[in-house]
């Protein structure tokens, strides 16, 4: 049932919310001041928070508390998640070094390279088997990309956050989330047109 509503859109919006939640400070937050504060439509706020939550009480809404707990439990946040990095040049020393995701409680516990100032590719079986690992986040050259997707499903890895610029030939059991800042970018450029038409610029 509550498969149904998984589209992307709703799940981008929880993790939002629970960003914002985390600001407040009150025991209780309504649906109409989380919709405000974050500029979404009131009516959208109340549908996602009912479908994951039953808390919800006429006038005084939501214990903050018990909400931030059912989101971290619908999106699995409520388990710590295990990450490990593979290609430690730019981009992957930039995810490394950023703390944003521990509110997630997901923790990035191993960096991998060729180069040597890390730990080889090659050990990523042995490094799996000694630690729980659940994601991994591939930033290599795009050359490599699916040998490396080929090593992590074989070290046990199902899930892979994949920034290499290509489509990854996995089996149906691996899920992979590909990230483009470029696509991110477009969609931005594409709405400031809109506006500069709309406004007859
Ligand atoms: N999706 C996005 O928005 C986005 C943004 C920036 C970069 N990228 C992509 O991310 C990747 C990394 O970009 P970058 O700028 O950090 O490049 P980079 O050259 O700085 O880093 C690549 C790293 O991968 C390592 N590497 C190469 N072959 C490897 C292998 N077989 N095993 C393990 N490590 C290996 C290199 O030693 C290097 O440290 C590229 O594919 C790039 O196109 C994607």
């Amino acid at each position: 049932m509550l498969q149904n509503c998984q589209t992307e859109a709703f799940l981008e919006r929880l993790p939002i919310y629970l960003n914002q939640l985390s600001q407040y400070s009150s025991d209780y937050v309504s649906a109409s001041i989380l919709a405000k504060d974050l500029g979404l439509g009131e009516v959208q706020v109340r549908k996602d928070l009912a479908k994951i939550s039953r808390g919800g009480k006429p006038k005084v809404g939501y214990i903050l508390n018990d909400l931030k707990a059912d989101i971290e439990r619908y999106m699995g946040f409520d388990q710590p998640t295990n990450a490990v990095i593979i290609g430690m040049g730019k981009l992957g020393r930039s995810l490394y070094n950023y703390h944003g995701f521990q509110q997630y409680h997901i923790e990035i516990i191993g960096a991998f390279d060729i180069r040597e100032s890390f730990i080889h590719v090659d050990q990523l079986n042995e490094y799996c088997q000694e630690h729980h690992i659940d994601v991994a986040i591939l930033t290599v050259p795009k050359d490599e990309a699916q040998k490396i997707s080929d090593i992590i499903i074989k070290a046990g890895i199902k899930a892979i956050w994949n920034f290499s610029p290509t489509r990854l030939n996995v089996p149906s059991d691996v899920v992979v989330q590909n990230e483009n800042l470029a696509v991110s970018l477009s969609i931005l450029i594409k709405h400031y047109n809109d506006r500069r038409k709309n406004h007859g610029l």
